[in-house]
C-alpha cells in the first residue's frame, strides 16, 4: 500500500476524496483528450458521487465504467449501475460517457465478448476508486470465487464473469491486471469491521484476501 489516510468523520472522507479524484482526472484531460474513471457499487461511494457529480471538469471528455456489476436489471436495488445513474451521472457529470458491463436478457458468460469490446478502447484506467467487502473481496474478485485464479492472473481477459457463494448473484468484474493498470489507485472503506479485514489480508494469501491483489500502489482511505 503506498498511503493509509484516516479521517475524522465519514463527511470529510467524501468530501476530501472526491476532490483528490476530480484533481487527478483534471490532471490526466490536461495530457489526453479523455480520461476514464473506473468507481466501485455497493454501499460506501454514494456520498463521494454525490460530490464528484458537482465538480467543474470537461465531463464530456471522461468515460466511467464500473469495477464490477451484479448481474441484475437495472430496476433491481442491487443494480451498481442504477447507483451509477442516480448518484454520479447526474448535474455536472451527466455528459460523461457510461461504459456498460450489464447486458438485458443475456447471461454474463454470453455477454463477455461485446462488453469487452467495448470497454477496451477506454482503457487503461486514469483514475481508480475501488470498495472492500468485510469479506476482503474488492470489485467482483471474492473468496472462493469459481473464476478467481484466472481473474487474477498476469494474464487476464480484461472481464470475467465471477460466481461466488458470498456473492448473492452472478457478478462481471474487471480483472486484477485491469485494475492495476490504473494510473492512481484508491481503496475506499469504513468502519473497525474493515479496517481490521484490511489489517488481516495483508497475512493472507491472496485466494483468501483477493484485496490484496490491488494494494500495491493504493491510497486507503478510512473513517470510522
Ligand atoms: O458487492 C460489492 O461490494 C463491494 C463493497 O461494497 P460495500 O457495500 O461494502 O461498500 C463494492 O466495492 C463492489 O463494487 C460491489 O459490487
Amino acid at each position: 500500500m503506498k498511503e493509509f489516510v484516516e479521517y475524522p468523520d465519514r463527511d470529510l472522507m467524501m468530501l476530501d476524496l472526491a476532490d483528490r479524484l476530480t484533481g487527478e482526472l483534471a490532471a490526466a484531460l490536461r495530457g489526453n483528450d479523455r480520461a476514464t474513471l473506473c468507481v466501485p457499487g455497493g454501499t460506501t461511494p454514494g456520498p463521494i458521487f454525490d460530490v464528484l457529480s458537482e465538480q467543474a471538469l470537461d465531463w464530456d471528455r471522461v468515460s466511467v465504467v464500473l469495477n464490477d456489476e451484479r448481474w441484475v436489471d437495472e430496476d433491481s436495488p442491487r443494480s451498481n449501475t442504477a447507483l451509477l445513474r442516480r448518484k454520479l451521472l447526474v448535474s455536472k457529470a451527466s455528459s460523461a460517457t457510461l461504459i456498460p458491463l450489464f447486458k438485458a436478457g443475456m447471461a454474463a458468460e454470453d455477454a463477455m465478448a461485446e462488453l469487452s469490446e467495448g470497454l477496451a478502447p477506454h482503457l487503461p484506467i486514469s483514475v481508480l476508486l475501488l470498495g472492500m467487502g468485510a469479506d476482503m473481496h474488492t470489485a467482483s474478485l471474492f473468496p472462493g470465487a469459481d473464476n478467481l485464479a484466472a481473474a487474477l492472473a498476469s494474464d487476464a481477459p480484461l472481464l470475467m464473469p465471477m460466481r461466488a457463494e458470498g456473492a448473492g448473484e452472478p457478478r462481471i468484474t474487471l480483472t486484477a491486471p485491469v485494475l492495476n493498470g490504473a494510473m492512481s489507485k484508491h481503496v475506499v472503506i469504513t468502519g473497525a469491521e474493515k479496517r481490521e479485514a484490511l489489517e488481516r489480508a495483508r497475512h493472507l494469501p491472496v485466494e483468501q484476501a483477493p484485496i490484496r491483489a490491488v494494494l500495491a500502489g493504493a491510497t486507503v482511505h478510512w473513517t470510522e
